[in-house]
């Protein structure tokens, strides 16, 4: 029997999401500090002797079939470097879907980092990245985690100092959210069309903020800089989550806000014991209205 390579997925978080402008070609122009944390999904895949491609696990909201983006990266390198291998591959889901987190882009990294090895096709992060894009803006971000600037449609990266690290609770309401339907909603100030100005594509202060906190490896700066444009619909559509940020806040965080399009809801600490000892004291609550409660930890590039 051949060997088993593994590889963990992890969850992505919005610490900023600025919305810039409404493009021709259906993305939105956007700025956003992105943060990889240790809710992970996990990979695990096995060379086969034939051709075959099998994905297994996966669940019901993320089925183990050829709309799986776990599949489609497969698919893709299939097509532009040739299929190396058979494979059998095992996706353990416990990133929650459609949450604002990410779990299918980083799914996607994960399985392109594994066919990188297994079919030893010495793709640069970079290379990676570039051929991931075509499948979702969010995903070269996942390639290397950590800390960064996303801009573009998000799949533009520059580096950024680590966050200094912290800890989140998540709160995944039974429900999920379409991103494109959120952007659509949005009613911000927006430019249309294509970019004509520098300034049009000047950071935002949300974003400029925070990367001087990040410089500073300021915490507290940090919390005070977190942002969020998409919340304004995703809040609207549900108020309910106004009323868990509120929970949350009274309980002890130092920040609550949505992640991504939602509509999952972060609270933000920055000591361990503190976020399981609020995780603890509303568990039941949240519980009660159908929610999911997470605990996790900012996560460095090398993790
Ligand atoms: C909102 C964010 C924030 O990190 O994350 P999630 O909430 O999905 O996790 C991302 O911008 C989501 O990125 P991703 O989920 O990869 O989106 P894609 O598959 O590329 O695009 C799906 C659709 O969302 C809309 N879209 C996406 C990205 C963008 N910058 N502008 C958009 O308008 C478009 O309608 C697009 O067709
Ligand atoms: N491996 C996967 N994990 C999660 N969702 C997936 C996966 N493959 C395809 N999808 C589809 O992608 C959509 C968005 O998935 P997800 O990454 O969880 O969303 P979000 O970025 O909003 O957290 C889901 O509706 C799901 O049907």
């Amino acid at each position: 029997m051949s060997f088993i390579l593994q590889k963990m997925a992890p969850a992505k978080i919005n610490l900023t999401l600025d919305v810039l402008g409404r493009r021709t070609d259906g993305y939105h122009q956007v700025a956003m500090v992105m943060q990889t944390i240790d809710l992970c999904d996990t990979l695990r895949v096995r060379r086969r002797d034939d051709k075959r491609i099998f994905l297994h696990g996966g669940n019901d909201e993320a089925p183990p079939d050829q709309s799986n983006l776990v599949y489609r990266t497969v698919q893709l390198i299939a097509e532009t470097k040739g299929l190396k291998s058979g494979l059998d591959i095992y996706l353990e889901k416990k990133i929650p879907v459609a949450a604002g987190l990410a779990g299918g882009s980083s799914d996607a990294a994960a399985m392109m980092k594994l066919l990188n090895q297994l079919w030893e096709m010495q793709l640069s992060p970079q290379d990676m990245e570039r051929e991931l894009a075509k499948l979702g803006s969010d995903i070269p971000f996942l390639v290397q985690g950590g800390t960064a600037l996303a801009t573009g449609r998000g799949e533009q990266l520059q580096p950024l100092p680590a966050a200094p690290p912290f800890w989140v609770l998540l709160i995944k309401p039974p429900f999920g959210v379409s991103t494109p339907k959120v952007y659509q909603a949005l009613q911000a100030p927006l430019w249309q069309g294509e970019p004509e100005s520098d300034q049009q594509l000047a950071l935002t202060a949300n974003t400029v903020t925070i990367i001087e906190a990040l410089q500073k490896n300021s915490y507290e700066a940090m919390i005070a800089a977190l942002g969020n444009d998409l919340e304004q619909v995703t809040l609207q559509w549900h108020p309910e989550l106004k009323e868990y940020k509120q929970i949350l806040l009274d309980a002890g965080v130092d920040q609550a806000m949505m992640s991504g399009s939602g509509p999952t809801i972060m609270g933000f600490v920055q000591k361990e014991e503190k976020a399981r000892a609020i995780a603890d004291a509303v568990a039941t609550l949240f519980e009660k209205k159908g929610c999911q409660v997470y605990v996790a930890r900012s996560l460095n590039k090398e993790e």
